[in-house]
C-alpha cells in the first residue's frame, strides 16, 4: 500500500472512531442530567417535608460532587492501559465531566484576579473549562465572594514550595464560615516579560507579585542588581503594566504573557525547578469521603510547656500521618499563636474524629476547616 492509500485508510478509522466517541459523550451528559434530575427531585421532596423555619437554613440544591469527581479521576488512572498517560487521560476526563456539569447551570468560580494570574491556571485546573471565573481584586473578596453566595466556589493560594504559607490566606481562615472542599496543585513558571519598546538596556523597573519576586530573587540579584523592584496586587497586573510602559518588565507567567502579548527576554527564572504552588478550593458545604482524603484544622492552645507536643502527640499515637503545619500570630493577645495542621484522612474516619475529640478537649480554640479529597490531578 502506498503511503497516501495507508494514510487515508488511519483517518477513516480515526474517524469512525471519533464517532463512537462522540456518541458515547452525549450518552454520558444524559446520564450526567437525569443523575441532576433524581437529585433535583429529592432535593423538592426533602423541602416539602421541612417547616418554612428551618427551609432557610436548609443546603442547597448541589449538583457539584467534589468527592465522586475525584473518584472518576482516581478509577481513570487507575485503569488506564496507555499508550495515553495517566496524566493526559485524567486532563480529558475533567474536561469532560466540566462541559457534563455545565449542563445543568455553569458554576461561578471566585479567585484573584485580573484574568492571567496563577489562581485562575489553578480554578481552570481543578474545576475544567466549562466554569464562568469572577475575578476578585483581592484574597478577602474571593472569601467574601463565596460567603455572601454571590460564587459558588472561590480558589486561594495557601503554600509555594519555595516560599512558603500565603499568610493573608491563612488569616482569612480563622473567622471565616467557608469550608476547604478541595485542592489543586500548580507547577510555577516565572518568565521575565516586556512589551513593545522595552529591551535589555532600558529596564525601568520589575513588577510582580510579592511571592513571585520572592521565588525568582537569586536569579533577579544575579541578572538585575541594580534594577528596582516593586510588588504589585497580582502577577497578571504587573503584566498589564509592563504592556502599558515602556522600561516596565513583569515576573509572570505563560497565561500573563498571552493575556497581553509580552515576548519573553528570559524563561523559567524560579530559583527552584519544582517551584510549585498548592491552592485551595472554598466553598460553603462541607465535602463527604472520597476515600483519599486530607483534612485542615486551626487550633489554639494555652501557652504553656508541651502543649504543642499535647496537640501533635494523638497523630504519632494513633499513627495519622501530618501534611503540614503553620504557625500564625492569635492576633487576640500578645505572643499567642494558632497552629494549622493538615492531616490525612477525613473528619468522618473513626479515628479522625477521636484525635479531633482529645485535642478539643485539651485546645482553647478547634476549628475544623474541612476535610477533602487530595489533588486528582
Ligand atoms: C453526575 C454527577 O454529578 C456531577 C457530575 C459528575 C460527572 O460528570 O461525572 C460527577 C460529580 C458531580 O459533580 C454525580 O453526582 O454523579
Amino acid at each position: 500500500m502506498d503511503e497516501q492509500s495507508e494514510l487515508n485508510k488511519l483517518r477513516q478509522q480515526i474517524d469512525s472512531i471519533d464517532s463512537q466517541i462522540h456518541e458515547l459523550l452525549n450518552k454520558r451528559a444524559s446520564c450526567a442530567q437525569e443523575v441532576a434530575r433524581v437529585k433535583t427531585q429529592a432535593f423538592e421532596q426533602a423541602q416539602q417535608f421541612e417547616s418554612d423555619a428551618d427551609k432557610s437554613s436548609t443546603q442547597q440544591l448541589l449538583f457539584y460532587r467534589p468527592e465522586r469527581e475525584a473518584q472518576v479521576l482516581a478509577r481513570i488512572r487507575e485503569a488506564n492501559q496507555g499508550p495515553l498517560a495517566d496524566d493526559a487521560v485524567a486532563y480529558i476526563f475533567r474536561e469532560i465531566m466540566s462541559a457534563c456539569l455545565a449542563l445543568e447551570k455553569p458554576m461561578e468560580v471566585a479567585y484573584l484576579g485580573p484574568e492571567g494570574t496563577f489562581t485562575q491556571a489553578a480554578a481552570l485546573k481543578h474545576f475544567g473549562h466549562a466554569v464562568i471565573g469572577v475575578t476578585q481584586p483581592t484574597i478577602e473578596a474571593v472569601f467574601s465572594a463565596v460567603e455572601s453566595e454571590q460564587c459558588n466556589y472561590g480558589v486561594v493560594p495557601v503554600e509555594n514550595s519555595t516560599e512558603g504559607m500565603v499568610a493573608h490566606t491563612l488569616d482569612n481562615f480563622i473567622n471565616s464560615p467557608l469550608k476547604i472542599c478541595g485542592e489543586v496543585e500548580l507547577r510555577i513558571r516565572l518568565h521575565l516579560l516586556v512589551g513593545e519598546g522595552t529591551s535589555s538596556d532600558n529596564i525601568k523597573s520589575i513588577c510582580a507579585h510579592q511571592q513571585a519576586l520572592a521565588q525568582s530573587r537569586n536569579w533577579l540579584d544575579q541578572n538585575f542588581p541594580k534594577v528596582e523592584r516593586i510588588a504589585v496586587s497580582s502577577n497578571a497586573e504587573a503584566a498589564r503594566m509592563a504592556a502599558a510602559e515602556p522600561g516596565i518588565v513583569a515576573v509572570a507567567g505563560d497565561m500573563a504573557a498571552q493575556q497581553y502579548s509580552l515576548s519573553k527576554l528570559a524563561s523559567n527564572i524560579e530559583d527552584r525547578a519544582d517551584n510549585t504552588t498548592r491552592f485551595l478550593i472554598i466553598g460553603r458545604e462541607s465535602v463527604p469521603p472520597s476515600g483519599n482524603d486530607k483534612t485542615s484544622i486551626v487550633v489554639s492552645t494555652r501557652n504553656k510547656p508541651g502543649a504543642l507536643f499535647g496537640l501533635l502527640e494523638p497523630f504519632h499515637r494513633n499513627g495519622v500521618m501530618l501534611t503540614r503545619i503553620d504557625t500564625r500570630p492569635s492576633r487576640t493577645e500578645t505572643w499567642a499563636y494558632v497552629f494549622f495542621i493538615e492531616f490525612e484522612g477525613h473528619a468522618e474516619d473513626a479515628v479522625v474524629s477521636t484525635i479531633l475529640k482529645e485535642i478539643e478537649e485539651h485546645s482553647i480554640l478547634l476549628k475544623v476547616l474541612g476535610s477533602y479529597p487530595r489533588a486528582a490531578l
